[in-house]
């Protein structure tokens, strides 16, 4: 008899994959696609949704081909935040999603600003209003698409995040549902309430009608169409990628952290039931509801970690692959005073400034490129720690460990530089792909799998800590030249 297994798809920003488990929470098979990044025009990044379902359904197909397990569920995660306006008849989207990176509303953000909307935004959602969230990108499309808010206003457009969009992909246009972490990221949720807000909604003259209805993140969501993997499977969990890997990295307990390294970073602060009000510049959000009971995370979200890796490959052409900054780092005893502000699409937490642009500061003659690539990693550890201090001036005492996770924390040198910032013991899963592990198990939970999420806990292992080293002083030296060189890169000189 075939083995049970779970399936999991993370439709993340530059890829997709899907992941098999078994009931023990271990990985079994995986596939994984990229994706092209369409950039319009300046500041704007958009997807074609059709390059995303296409992957999502050879990546879906292969694993399930070459698993050959009994699929009990599937689980959904997604990048968050990226805005998708689809017909109902035709399931066809009247617009390119517009990506979670994309600034394009940065000045419509800064009129509501201006109207004074700002706290009743802060205190309904968590959130504050920069470009990055869905609703004002939702907004742009009602209002640039030729007809768009008119069929909106006819109930004939519908409106999701990633994950939405794929649950009604996957049901055959049955299902028109999201989850209530992906909800807590549009500006348009009231996480108290857990419930859409009507006066959010006419801040940004959105109509009710096109809002998907919130569920639980394990639960049956509905099922897949017959056609796509030969027979009806329910899915069962589904969660924005950053709280998928509060999930799969088992951060269950109040004060315990993630950070995710993929093309941004996010760190996410377990808060229990208490929906904890930043005055440091971070986010209050929904790691997870489940069994009708939520739980609240204080948010830091960098909108360039790996991004800044990819660019020195891309863009600059220093390095062949991502791995070579390792070696490249490592190299140096020092950074020489070189420093990068990653600040190619402005600056996320806890400055908020989506004006900001990127800077290497420090340069002389005898600077190399491994003076640029030590300074791209290194940059991304002084944000992670801008965030957690962050986190202990709103209150929260308690971030002991932090345990890390996607594709950059595969740099040794990166997570040792990591722990030498933040003075704290940084620990890595001996599986690193736990957004998708998080889907996997809120899918398995909801079918009877697992009982509690507890359970799953259990096969969580660590492969490798990694405990701080430096000396104060030269932590606080190399933190002063950090903030000078973030303050030149601000778009106003801070007070
Ligand atoms: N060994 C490495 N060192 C530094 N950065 C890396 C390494 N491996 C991958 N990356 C970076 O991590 C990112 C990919 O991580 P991933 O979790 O797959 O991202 P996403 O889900 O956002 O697409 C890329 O931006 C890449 O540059
Ligand atoms: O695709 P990732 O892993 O970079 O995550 C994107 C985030 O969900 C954006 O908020």
């Amino acid at each position: 008899m075939a083995k049970k297994i779970l399936l999991a798809i993370d439709q993340g920003t530059t890829s997709t994959r899907s992941m098999s488990f078994d009931t023990a929470g271990k990985p079994r098979k995986v596939s994984r696609q990229e994706f092209a990044q369409h950039y319009p025009e300046h500041g704007w990044v958009e997807h074609d949704v059709e390059d995303i379902w296409k992957d999502v359904k050879k990546t879906l197909g292969d694993v399930a081909e070459e698993d050959g397990g009994d699929i009990q569920a599937i689980g959904i995660t997604n990048q968050r935040e990226t805005v998708v306006v689809w017909d109902r008849e035709t399931g066809e989207a009247v617009h390119n999603a517009i990506v979670w990176q994309d600034r394009r509303t940065a000045k419509f953000c800064a009129e509501l600003k201006a109207q004074g909307y700002e706290d009743e935004v802060r205190a309904k959602t968590g959130l504050i209003l920069d470009p990055y969230f869905s609703g004002t990108k939702l907004k742009w499309i009602l209002d640039n698409v030729k007809g768009a808010r008119k069929r909106a206003d006819k109930g004939e457009l519908a409106f999701g995040t990633i994950d939405s969009f794929l649950l009604w992909r996957l049901t055959g246009g049955k299902v028109h549902a999201t989850d209530a972490s992906n909800a807590s990221r549009t500006l348009l949720y009231d996480i108290h309430k857990g419930q859409w807000d009507a006066d959010l909604c006419k801040m940004l003259d959105i109509p009710e009608s096109l809002l998907p209805e919130v569920k639980d993140n394990s639960t049956i969501f509905g099922e897949t169409d017959k056609k796509l993997l030969g027979r009806a499977i329910p899915i069962g969990g589904m969660a924005g990628d950053q709280q998928a890997a509060v999930v799969g990295q088992a951060c269950f307990k109040r004060g315990d952290a993630k950070s995710t390294y993929g093309t941004g970073c996010f760190v996410l602060l377990n808060t229990g039931d208490k929906a904890l009000k930043s005055d440091n510049g971070l986010l209050t959000t929904i790691a997870y509801s489940i069994g009708g009971k939520t739980t609240y995370a204080l948010e830091g979200s960098i909108f360039v970690a790996g991004a800044a890796v990819k660019w020195l490959r891309d863009g600059l052409g220093l390095i062949h692959r991502a791995a070579d900054t390792n070696d490249l780092a490592n190299k140096l005893d020092d950074n020489h005073g070189v420093y990068m502000v990653p600040g190619f699409v402005g600056l996320g937490a806890p400055h908020w400034d989506p004006d900001a642009r990127a800077t290497i500061t420090g340069l002389t003659f005898d600077a190399t490129g491994a003076h640029i690539a030590r300074a791209a990693l290194e940059s991304v550890a002084y944000q992670t720690a801008d965030l957690v201090d962050a986190m202990v001036a709103d209150g929260a005492k308690e971030t002991r460990t932090i345990r890390v996770d996607g594709g950059m924390a595969a740099n040794d040198w990166f997570c040792q530089f990591l722990a030498d910032m933040l003075d704290t013991k940084v620990e890595r899963p001996a599986n690193i792909e736990t957004t998708v592990a998080g889907a996997a198990y809120l899918a398995g939970l909801a079918v009877g799998v697992w009982d509690k999420l507890e359970d799953v806990a259990a096969s969580w292992k660590e492969e490798r800590a990694f405990e701080p080293q430096m000396k104060k002083g030269k932590r606080e030296d190399l933190k002063k030249g950090w903030l000078d060189a973030l303050a030149r890169s601000r778009s106003k000189i801070p007070a």
